[in-house]
């Protein structure tokens, strides 16, 4: 599956607006999201004032000390610039989108039809919901809307990136519009959904600018913990405090602060929210908007995935391929009710049975007088049946085979024998039968044709290797359920299912723990897409659907759960590995400064002292450089994410701690060594 637009990575303007959000988020309101780093800009202040009252806390006066204390504030404030730094590289993608999306919202005018007829000019932000606009070629649509009349062409590619073109008309999944979007050909007339303000262009800028993110519940959680570590890293320190003066070691305050920096988990609480805004990112970079951090990380914990069949599974352009009738009917008869069932029927179904019915040259010579007085049925997920009630009283319908047949049954006919056998044909090549009825006399069938899509199979094969199950739920009959499930590879199948079996399946699985997505483009799926943890809506779906959900495709291609689902777990994986790099790393610094600190008042720390660092100030202050640096080194990867691959969670969980977590305390020692080697020799000739 392509991503249809990459955006570039980072530009220089990002980068300066980025260095220039370091120093701005150093704004201690702001800080003290963060509490892991708002300990640090508490311990930055302290040792800029040691810096400037050396003797502060009796550490004594000498101009060394103050050199000293300086140049551990000047690392703690890196450290800080180096976090922020993070987070803001991470916004500054989303940032520059901002900017394309906010001058597409430069609709001033709209033209609303009144109810007399006439038409009058409004300004766009005093539109409300209800009101009919028609926009014509080269206009603007004013704010999201459904079409109720015209057929154009409409240039969406400021939301959706892809330049192509695409046909909105009334009725079926292509009649909603967006704000913002522009009629390249012929006009339209739009009943307005949305209010001024409340917009899906206008809910993507909020989202992207960080407006409406708010900290997940994975975050809020891993946060408790790195507060908790804080806290007893606080203790471990305070308490080596009295021990030292026992020991007759003098330590510095500043070495103490700096010490408590080294240890409390700066480089996850540096990375935490850039992590969580790339993982946003990389779903908007794959053209998916998620509604909130928390959709795209529950996205990662996904346990089951309902699909539709139909445009999810298969192709879902459902074209009327052959006429079956039922023995003793004459085929003209069946394709003659099937063409007067079809006329008023919007759907695509609807279209191509009129279309092959006149391809079988049906009789249409009163095409119009029978549009004109005949009563439309429309079709719905409901009843699954759809046709007209003509002036002579006939009610002509076809539908699902249990539908029509409940319907024959009802009325106390007797089904035909051959029906069955019809309906066993058609559905066993993956076709969808619509069972055809003149009152409630059965003529026959109509095989719709439908393919299910290429690679399918390989899709759920990775998805079963992640633990992912599949269940697949469609309105159509068991047999023809039970064949594209085959075909496609799904875990499970609900067939003639009705919208509400939908949220009863979902329910069902999340009441046994279960985590649930499901995509879906309709009204009827509204309700669904709101119960499932995940709900995917399409672009081109409706706008109660896009509302519902708490993610869009703007390519409106179902499958792409699939990677969203990926995205998420890479997300959680990257949080995973990080948290473990970082917290190894606080535990190796621990055996590397404390016997470096130690042994000048206790000789027997010597043989601790397995790194032979140059002196304790370098020490210290080699551990403190290595602290600050490891936060930019490692944004490429809280950017980027940990690569994943599909395989069970445990043994995922076993690779990552080995490589995170033994990385994480080999890292550190390595890493002071070779900073100790530097510094070590300049601080021995300033005397530190
Ligand atoms: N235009 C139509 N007129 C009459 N019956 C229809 C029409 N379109 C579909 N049906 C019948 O109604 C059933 C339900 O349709 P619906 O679109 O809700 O589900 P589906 O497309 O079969 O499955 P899915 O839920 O996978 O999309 C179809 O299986 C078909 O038998
Ligand atoms: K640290
Ligand atoms: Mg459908």
């Amino acid at each position: 599956m392509e991503t249809t637009s990459k955006k570039s990575l980072i530009t220089g303007e990002v980068m300066k607006s980025s260095i220039l959000g370091a120093f701005k988020k150093l704004n201690p309101v702001y800080m003290v999201k963060n509490p892991v780093m708002f300990v640090v800009e508490i311990g930055f202040i302290f040792v800029l004032l040691l810096a400037i009252f050396p003797n502060l806390m009796g550490d004594g006066t000498g101009s060394h000390l103050r050199l000293y204390n300086s140049i551990v504030a000047v690392i703690l404030l890196v450290t800080l610039l180096f976090a922020n730094f993070a987070e803001s590289i991470a916004e500054g993608r989303g940032k520059a989108q901002v900017q394309t999306l906010k001058k597409t919202k430069t609709v001033t005018e709209a033209r609303v039809l009144l109810s007399d007829g006439t038409q009058i000019m409004k300004q766009a932000n005093e539109l409300v919901k209800g009101d009919i606009v028609i926009v014509r070629t080269g206009e603007v649509i004013p704010n999201d809307g459904e079409v109720i009349e015209g057929i154009a062409t409409v240039d969406e590619s400021p939301i959706t990136g892809e330049s192509a073109p695409v046909v909105k008309e009334r009725g079926g999944d292509f009649s909603s519009v967006t704000g913002g979007t522009t009629v390249t050909s012929d006009w339209l007339k739009i009943e307005i959904t949305s209010l001024p303000g409340e917009s899906f262009l206008d809910k993507m800028i909020a989202l992207i600018e960080g407006a409406s993110r708010k900290k997940t519940p994975n975050e809020i959680a891993l946060n408790t913990l790195l507060v908790s570590l804080t806290i007893i890293f606080l203790l471990v320190v305070v308490t080596l405090y009295p021990m030292t003066t026992y020991l007759n070691v003098t330590i510095p305050v500043a070495t103490l602060i700096a010490l408590i920096v080294c240890l409390i988990p700066t480089t996850i609480g540096g990375l935490l929210s850039a992590i969580g805004i790339a993982g946003m990112d990389r779903v908007t970079q794959f053209n998916v908007i998620a509604m909130s951090g928390k959709a795209v990380e529950a996205s990662g914990d996904v346990d089951t995935l309902i699909l539709d069949k139909t445009g999810t599974i298969t192709y879902g352009n459902r074209m009327a391929e052959e006429f079956k009738p039922i023995k003793g009917v004459k085929e003209i008869d069946l394709i003659r009710a099937a063409w007067l069932s079809s006329l008023k029927d919007d759907t695509p179904e609807g279209k191509s049975i009129l279309s092959l019915a006149v391809k079988l040259n049906v009789d249409s010579t009163d095409e119009k007088r029978i549009v004109e007085t005949s009563e439309d049925i429309p079709f719905s997920a409901q009843t699954r049946m759809s046709g007209l009630d003509m002036q002579d009283g006939t009610k002509i319908r076809k539908g699902a085979y249990d539908s029509i047949k409940d319907r024959s049954i009802a009325a106390g006919r007797a089904l035909p024998k051959d029906l069955e056998e019809l309906v066993h044909q058609v559905s066993s090549l993956g076709g969808t039968p619509l069972v055809v009825a003149e009152d409630d006399h059965i003529l026959g069938v109509i095989y719709l044709k439908d393919i299910v899509k290429p690679g399918l199979k390989e899709r759920f094969e990775l998805l079963r290797s992640m633990g992912i199950k599949t269940i697949m739920c469609t309105g159509d009959n068991p047999l023809t359920a039970a064949t594209i499930a085959k075909e496609a590879g799904v875990d499970g199948f609900i067939a003639e299912s009705k919208p509400e079996d939908k949220i009863n399946v979902i329910k069902e699985e999340q009441s046994q723990g279960k985590i649930v997505a499901m995509t879906g483009d309709g009204t009827n799926d509204a309700p669904a897409l709101a119960q499932a943890n995940v709900g995917m809506a399409m672009n081109s779906g409706t706008n109660a659907a896009k509302e519902a959900a708490n993610m869009v495709d703007l390519d409106s291609n179902p499958t792409k759960i699939i990677e969203v689902v990926e995205i998420g777990k890479q997300l959680l994986m990257t949080r995973g590995a990080l948290t473990t790099f970082s917290i190894a790393n606080d535990v190796a610094k621990y055996f590397a400064i404390i016997p470096a600190m130690l042994m000048v008042g206790v000789p027997e720390m010597r043989a601790l002292n397995i790194m032979h660092l140059n002196s304790p100030t370098s020490a210290i202050l080699s551990a403190l450089i290595f602290n600050a640096i490891i936060i930019p080194l490692l944004i490429p990867i809280a950017m980027k994410g940990v690569q994943y691959k599909p395989m069970a969670a445990s043994k995922l969980l076993n690779q990552n701690l080995l490589v995170y977590g033994l990385g994480g305390i080999i890292t550190p020692f390595v890493g002071i060594k070779l900073i100790d080697m530097i510094i070590g020799p300049i601080s021995q000739m300033t005397g530190l």
